[in-house]
């Protein structure tokens, strides 16, 4: 369902700052999986769910989803692919919601579908979720939990094949999470969709197929299914005041061009110049100071 290869996204914040939130991620999710992702803050957990809800586009690598290819993707295609691929959970539910309108409402709101057909399956998607007793109820008068349910039955308004969820129960105490992950659970047994839970909760975890460790941008402890999943958290326990030590990647965008971290630049005392010297060498590309270059003529 999604294949992930060195997937780079960089956020270009002014004139001379970036920030590379994702540097060079490997992730493969099997169609009908459910699966967790965790990892401290900053590491880019976000950043990888809005990448593969089309919300964004990635820097660099390679991003399959569901066959279409979402670095290549024309951005008319893009649009299609964000109301027919996917859906949303979000921690927040006033982003889907509106307060005024009842449950059944909400859940009509955003279908493509039309008239009667549309009122039928936005009842069964609240019956679902386990909201068939609440549908003329209006959003306001509903609980968190309850709202945080309407907003997954939207989620699946338009059939979408994968579900997406940033922290779809950090505002609701540990029984109602606990309850909204059985509902996950079922979508994904009786829809058979696809879904990935980014979470810092890890209890939540153990619901889930799998759970994938992110850490500085990168998968860090990968595809360790149910029964190890307390290796997981281990590593995840790990993850909190480790030294960082990494492989520095430099990205390589789809012209050519390549950034290069600052203080590598620094090392070789270029500073702010905007020329380097670039050789070609026994198979190695070699870039060098031009005022220091053995080369410079
Ligand atoms: N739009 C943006 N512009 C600039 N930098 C960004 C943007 N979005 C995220 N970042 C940066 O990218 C890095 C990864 O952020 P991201 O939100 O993906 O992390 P996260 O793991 O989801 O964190 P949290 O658990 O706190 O939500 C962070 O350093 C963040 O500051």
């Amino acid at each position: 369902m999604i294949t992930c290869e060195d997937l780079v996204k960089i956020y270009k914040v002014d004139e001379d700052l970036e920030v590379m939130a994702l540097q060079g991620l490997d992730l493969n999710v099997e169609k009908g999986e459910m699966m967790g992702i965790i990892g401290n803050s900053g590491s880019g957990k976000s950043t990888l769910l809005n990448m593969l809800g089309g919300l964004d586009r990635p820097t660099a690598g390679k991003l399959i989803v569901d066959g279409k290819d979402l670095l290549r993707m024309s951005d008319k295609d893009l649009v299609r692919y964000k109301l027919e691929t996917v859906g949303f959970i979000w921690q927040n539910n006033a982003k889907n919601l509106l307060p005024y309108l009842t449950a059944l409402e909400n859940v009509e709101l955003p279908m493509l579908l039309k008239g009667r057909h549309k009122r039928e399956r936005a009842k069964e998607l609240l019956e679902m979720v386990g909201m068939g007793h609440r549908i003329h109820n209006k959003l306001h008068m509903l609980s968190g939990g309850e709202q945080q349910r309407v907003a997954i039955a939207i989620s699946l308004a338009n059939y979408p094949k994968l579900l997406l969820a940033d922290e779809p129960t950090g505002s609701v105490d540990t029984k109602t999470a606990d309850i909204i992950l059985d509902v996950f659970r079922t979508l994904n047994q009786e829809l058979g969709v696809t879904i990935v839970i980014v979470t810092h909760d890890m209890q939540l975890t153990k619901k889930m197929d799998r759970v994938v460790a992110i850490r500085d941008g990168r998968t860090s402890s990968e595809i360790l299914r149910k029964p190890y999943y307390e290796d997981v958290l281990r590593e995840a326990e790990h993850i909190e005041g480790e030294e960082e030590s990494h492989v520095e990647l430099a990205v390589l965008d789809k012209a050519g061009r390549l950034q290069i971290p600052r203080d590598y630049l620094d090392a070789i005392g270029v500073g702010n110049a905007n020329k380097l010297q670039v050789l070609l060498e026994n198979g190695r590309i070699i870039l060098e100071n031009p005022n220091e270059s053995d080369y410079k003529k």
